[in-house]
């Protein structure tokens, strides 16, 4: 007999709620966990962890938050790790290499000069190259980092183009002929890089970048796993599969940035709730790109969107394609927006968190990408045949606003204890 213990976790308080115990719960009239299957509810502002008790093996958590969560189901006794779950593991290990350095060296958060100096003058153009990619694709974020100290500034610049070029892999010109091959063969690349064996000379910047600062392998490896799974997937059946994709190819972003734009020296938070906002953003992003591009990728036979939430709506693949705009496809989009506009909230609260001169680029980031939102809305949720986008007008009010917010100073309550 098993029982199933309703477990929250604040990620704002890290206090955690024991709601009690129930052989079965249902949300009206739906059954989400009973004692002969285990069913989790996977959401990510409430942690739902299972824990043991003293003689019983309490095989589930549950609590219903029908905006952000999804199911996670499986048989018998056996608890299906979530991709939440996996996910947050990353950003423990991320958090723990963090504190490390501020342990070892709570002043020193860049080591400047680990580069051989006969390569320095080839550093410094193979950064220069970076930060003209950089303009080049994403002018206003190039601009924001401008901000940064030089030394951030240019590590932040081999990230993007490390993720530019992982993303062109699969979504550039010769994303036809891209194998699973070809990814393992960056992959392999990637761990020479990180060995200190660039294979050119914007590796060569990612390579110096790694060793100066605390930026670990691991959402590297992720994002190219994310491109693999564009090349064999085409379908999400749940939330929890599209959480996991979202973070491999958005989330990780968030977490090979922190160690570079740093935790301000005055900063309360735990590294683990700064990496976890971090991550918000990256998703929010991915979300928000999904939702606009839902027209473009179901030309491509892509369909993003959590299947088994499209059949709860009464939508299918099928009203994707015929991309008509029904009382149902609004009322479904308004739940995903609402979802997406939660990772968002989350990830601001973080923002003030991170060292003050990198702040900007990141405020800028979150309002520019979540006023696509807004503009879905104003399409009146036409994402089949328009493009949401936000014009040049609301894109340069969007900067000041994000710069005044960027000087406030950390709110009095912080995200989380250290
Ligand atoms: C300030 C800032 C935004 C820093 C990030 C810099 C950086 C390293 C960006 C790399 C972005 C990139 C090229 C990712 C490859 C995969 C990809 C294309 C993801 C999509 C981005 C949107 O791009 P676009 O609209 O051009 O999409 P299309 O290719 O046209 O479809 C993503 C939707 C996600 C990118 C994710 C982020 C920008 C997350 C950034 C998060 C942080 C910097 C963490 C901030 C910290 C806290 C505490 C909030
Ligand atoms: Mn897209």
């Amino acid at each position: 007999m098993s029982v199933a213990l309703l477990w929250v976790v604040s990620p704002n308080s890290q206090l955690s709620n024991c709601f009690g115990f129930a052989d079965s719960v249902r949300d009206g009239s739906r059954l989400i966990y009973s004692s002969r299957s285990v069913c989790r509810e996977r959401s990510s502002m409430f942690n739902c962890r299972p824990k043991k008790g003293r003689n019983q093996k309490w095989n589930a958590c549950a609590i219903h938050v029908p905006e952000i969560s999804s199911m996670v189901a499986s048989t018998a006794d056996e608890i299906a790790v979530s991709s939440e779950e996996k996910v947050y593991n990353v950003v423990l290990k991320q958090a723990a290499l963090i504190k490390e350095q501020l342990r070892s060296s709570p002043d020193l958060d860049v080591n400047p000069d680990l580069a051989l100096p006969g390569n320095l003058g080839l550093l410094s153009d193979a950064y220069d190259r970076c930060g003209e990619v950089c303009a080049e694709y994403a002018k206003t974020f190039y601009l924001g980092t401008l901000l940064m100290t030089p030394e951030r500034r240019r590590a932040i610049w081999a990230i993007y183009v490390w993720c530019r070029r992982t993303d062109e892999l699969v979504d550039g010109p010769n994303a036809s002929h891209i194998t699973p091959t070809a990814l393992d063969r960056w992959e392999s690349r990637l761990e020479d890089l990180f060995r200190g064996r660039p294979f050119d000379m914007l590796d060569a910047a990612l390579s110096d970048t790694v060793a100066n600062y605390r930026v670990d392998i691991q959402p590297f490896r992720d994002m190219i796993e994310g491109m693999r799974m564009d090349l064999r997937k085409s379908r999400y059946k749940n939330f929890d599969e599209l959480y996991l994709y979202c973070y491999n190819v958005a989330g990780t972003v968030g977490l090979m940035s922190v160690p570079v734009m740093g935790i301000a020296p005055e900063s309360k938070a735990s590294p683990v709730s700064v990496f976890d906002a971090a991550l918000a953003l990256g998703i929010a992003n991915q979300l928000t790109n999904i939702l606009r591009d839902v027209g473009e990728d179901a030309r491509r036979g892509r369909v993003y969107l959590p299947q088994d939430e499209l059949a709860q709506a009464g939508l299918s693949d099928d009203d994707i394609f015929a991309g008509k705009v029904t009382d149902k496809w609004r009322r479904f989009m308004k739940s995903q927006i609402k979802r997406a506009r939660m990772f968002f909230d989350k990830a601001e609260k973080g923002v003030t968190e991170l060292n003050a001169a990198s702040r900007w680029p990141v405020y800028a980031s979150l309002l520019l990408y979540r006023q696509i939102l807004d503009e879905i809305e104003a399409n009146d949720y036409n994402n089949f045949t328009k493009r949401a986008y936000v014009n040049k007008a609301k894109k340069i009010a969007a900067l000041p606003i994000a710069y005044a917010r960027s000087l406030i100073p950390r709110s009095k309550k912080p995200l989380t204890k250290v």
